[in-house]
C-alpha cells in the first residue's frame, strides 16, 4: 500500500529530457567508388565486435573508409553516439582527423622513423592535444598493457608483424575511440604469429566498451573475434547475425562456402525439395513440412555424406547422388571430395575412408545423405 509520505516522493515532478541517442554507430549510408555501390544500413553497439565478411571486391574496405572519413559518401547519414558524423543533404562532414574513430589497416601504417612509444603518442597528441611528456608516459602504460614495455624505443623496421600490429592497435585506442575500425588486422602475419595476435586482439576487444567493426576475409577470425557477423556482397548486405547462427543457417552460396556447407535453393513440395539448379532432395518427414510451393534452402554438412564405390541398396530414406569425382583436397584433418553429381555434393572423408575407396579425379561414387541430416529452412527472413 502506498502512504501519503511515499506518493509525495513519486509525484516530485522531473525534469524534461529529450529521446536518448542510441549509443555507438548507426549508419545508413550509400557510397559510390567509380561505377561501384556500397549500400548498407548497420549498427554496431558499445562493446560489440561486428566482423565484416565478404568476397574480393565486396565493397568491405570502401565501407570502412567512408566510416573512418577517408571516402565521401553520396548520401544517407553516420551517427556515432549521437554525433551526425556524415549526413551531405545537410553539408554535415566531419573530417577523418576530427572524428572519434581509431583506424588499425592490414600494413599498419606505422611512422617508420617514430618509435613504437612515438607512434601510440602521436595518436595521442593528434586527437587528445595531450601535451608531450604526458603523451608518451600514457604511451608506455599502453605499450606495457600489451607485452611491449621492452619494446617501446623500437622502430617499425626492429620489430616483428605482429609486435608492429599490437603497436597499430594500442595507437588506435589510446585516445579512447568511440569507434573502432579494423581492416585485416591479422591478413599480414604468418600463420604461427596470427593466432597469437588473434588470442590477444580477442581478450583486448573483449575487455573494451569501444564498438568494433573489424573487415576480414577468414572465418576464423569472424567465429573468434565477432559478437555478430555481416556478410557484404556486390555492396549489399546479404545476411547478419551471431556468428554461429550464420554458420548453421548460411544464406548464400558464398556464405555456405565459408562455413563449409553444402548448400541448395530449391522448392518444397511435402517432403521433397526441388532443386532450382536440377535435382530432387528427401527432408526429414517429421519437420514441419513448408507449405506446398515455398521456396526454402537446404544445407548439408560434409560430414554427413557417406561415399560408396558401387550403388547402394535401395530402402531406408537417403537420399542417393551418383557422379564422378571432380576434385579431391586436403580439408583439416579430413579430404574434401567434390563430385559432378546432381545437384553437386561436397563430402568429407577421413584419409583411410579416401584410401579404402581408391579415389581418384573422374572415378564414379555414390553419395548418400539421411534425410535427417538436411536442415531446411525458408529462403526469405521470416
Ligand atoms: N577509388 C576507386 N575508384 C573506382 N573503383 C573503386 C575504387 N575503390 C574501390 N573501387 C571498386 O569498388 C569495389 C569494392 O572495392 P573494395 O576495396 O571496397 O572491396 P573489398 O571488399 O575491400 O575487397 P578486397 O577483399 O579485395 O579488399 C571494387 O570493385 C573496386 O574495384
Amino acid at each position: 500500500m502506498t502512504t501519503p509520505d511515499q506518493t509525495a516522493v513519486v509525484a516530485e515532478p522531473t525534469p524534461a529530457t529529450g529521446p536518448v541517442p542510441p549509443a555507438g554507430l548507426v549508419a545508413d549510408i550509400v557510397v559510390d567508388v567509380g561505377a561501384f555501390t556500397v549500400q548498407v544500413s548497420l549498427t554496431v553497439t558499445p562493446g560489440e565486435v561486428t566482423c565484416v565478411l565478404g568476397p574480393n571486391g565486396a565493397g568491405k574496405t570502401t565501407l570502412l573508409r567512408a566510416l573512418a572519413g577517408l571516402a565521401p559518401i553520396t548520401s544517407g547519414r553516420i551517427v556515432l553516439d549521437g554525433d551526425v558524423l556524415d549526413d551531405p543533404a545537410a553539408g554535415v562532414f566531419r573530417p577523418a582527423h576530427h572524428r572519434p574513430v581509431g583506424v588499425v589497416f592490414q600494413d599498419y601504417l606505422l611512422f617508420p622513423h617514430l618509435s613504437a612509444r612515438d607512434n601510440v603518442a602521436f595518436g595521442l597528441r593528434a586527437r587528445e592535444r595531450t601535451g608531450r611528456r604526458r603523451a608518451r608516459q600514457l604511451a608506455d602504460g599502453w605499450l606495457d598493457r600489451f607485452g611491449l614495455a621492452d619494446h617501446a624505443d623500437r622502430r617499425p623496421g626492429q620489430l616483428s608483424g605482429g609486435q608492429a600490429q599490437r603497436v597499430a592497435l594500442a595507437r588506435a585506442l589510446a585516445p579512447a575511440p568511440r569507434l573502432l575500425l579494423l581492416d585485416e588486422p591479422l591478413a599480414a602475419l604468418d600463420v604461427a604469429t596470427r593466432s597469437d595476435v588473434r588470442a590477444h586482439l580477442a581478450r583486448t576487444l573483449a575487455a573494451s566498451p569501444t564498438p568494433v567493426l573489424l573487415v576480414t576475409h577468414d572465418p576464423l577470425d569472424a567465429m573468434i573475434l565477432a559478437d555478430r557477423i555481416v556478410i557484404l556482397e556486390a555492396g549489399r548486405i546479404v545476411q547478419e547475425g551471431p556468428a554461429a547462427e550464420v554458420a548453421r543457417r548460411p544464406r548464400t552460396r558464398y556464405v555456405a562456402r565459408l562455413v563449409g556447407l553444402n548448400l541448395y535453393a530449391g522448392t518444397a513440395n511435402g517432403d521433397l525439395v526441388t532443386l532450382d539448379g536440377g535435382g530432387q532432395l528427401h527432408i526429414p518427414a517429421d519437420s514441419p513440412p513448408p507449405g506446398p510451393g515455398t521456396a526454402v534452402l537446404v544445407a548439408i554438412r560434409p560430414t554427413a555424406v557417406a561415399l560408396y564405390p558401387d550403388q547402394p541398396p535401395q530402402g531406408s530414406p537417403r537420399n542417393v547422388l551418383a557422379g564422378p569425382v571432380e576434385t579431391l583436397e586436403p580439408f583439416g584433418d579430413r579430404v574434401r571430395v567434390s563430385i559432378a553429381s546432381e545437384p553437386p555434393i561436397h563430402a568429407d572423408i577421413t584419409a583411410a575412408a579416401l584410401a579404402d575407396l581408391r579415389l581418384a579425379p573422374g572415378t564414379p561414387v555414390w553419395a548418400t545423405i539421411k534425410a535427417t541430416d538436411l536442415t531446411v529452412y525458408p529462403a526469405q527472413d521470416a
